[in-house]
């Protein structure tokens, strides 16, 4: 039987990008089911951030296609746009508004009302900062906040680029927790990730890449059994021979 391509919820074949000398992705392949939670993990320069934005039709492959839901993501695709959802880094932010005013204008880009757009807010613990201006936000409540409006228009696929970079480790738990609530709720989550611990703890399954290839995608207790090592930074090592550095 022959699975079609909107049985997963993102299909990738054959990705290849090149920026002048580097080979940034190599040759990608992957599938991520509906409902996974799916971690794209490797050291910096590994090729994840330029994979993940050729999936989500920011970046136009040199070579291969990318499938979301089924949908084609290049030439850009606005019959995916309400469907999936995107991190932007805080660097990304409307100028000088405020949490609420920048949550706002997100919901307004998709037809989602104030007080909707407020209820996100809420949910990611933001309601106290409402009024304060996204320059003077904590690095963790700024993450927060980029996710809460990458969410606002409630879509079915989610793609985070690093979302914890930065975070004091009490931050980085507090959003792994709404990370795990918001693939409960059904939601197929994709992240970029260097943290070791990280994928561990989220990803039902995660692609190992170095130098613009997948090299291994199972589940990390899968990886580290099969492999014959105790952790992923183990599996890392046994994969390349080189230690992982963040
Ligand atoms: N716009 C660009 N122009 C030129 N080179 C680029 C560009 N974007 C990425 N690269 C290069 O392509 C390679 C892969 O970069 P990419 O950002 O995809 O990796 P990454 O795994 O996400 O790294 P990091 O964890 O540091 O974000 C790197 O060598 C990077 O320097």
């Amino acid at each position: 039987m022959t699975i079609s391509a909107d049985a997963f919820a993102i299909s990738a074949e054959n990705l290849r990008k090149r920026y002048g000398d580097v080979q940034a992705v190599d040759g990608v392949t992957l599938q991520v089911k509906r409902g996974e939670f799916y971690g794209i993990l490797g050291p910096n320069g590994a090729g994840k951030t330029t994979t993940m934005e050729i999936i989500e039709g920011l970046r136009e492959p040199d070579e291969g296609s990318a499938h979301i839901l089924g949908e084609s993501s290049w030439p850009r695709n606005h019959r995916l746009l309400p469907r999936i959802g995107v991190q932007l880094q805080a660097s990304a932010f409307f100028e000088r508004l405020t949490a609420r005013e920048q949550i706002r204008t997100f919901g307004s880009l998709y037809g989602i009302g104030a007080k909707d757009a407020d209820a996100m807010l809420d949910r990611f613990g933001l309601t106290e900062k409402a009024g304060v201006r996204d320059d003077q936000l904590s690095g963790g409540q700024a993450q927060r906040l980029s996710i809460a409006c990458a969410l606002v228009h409630d879509p079915e696929v989610v793609f985070l680029d690093e979302p914890t970079t930065g975070l004091d480790p009490q931050a980085r738990r507090n959003l792994w927790d709404l990370l795990r609530d918001l693939n409960k709720e059904g939601r197929t989550v994709v992240l970029t990730t260097h943290y070791m611990d990280e994928a561990q703890q989220l990803c039902d399954r995660v692609a190992v890449m170095d130098h613009g290839k997948v090299l291994r995608v199972d589940a990390p207790d899968a990886l580290i059994s099969e492999l014959g090592v105790d952790s992923l930074e183990d599996v890392f090592l046994s994969l390349t021979g080189r230690e992982f550095r963040e």
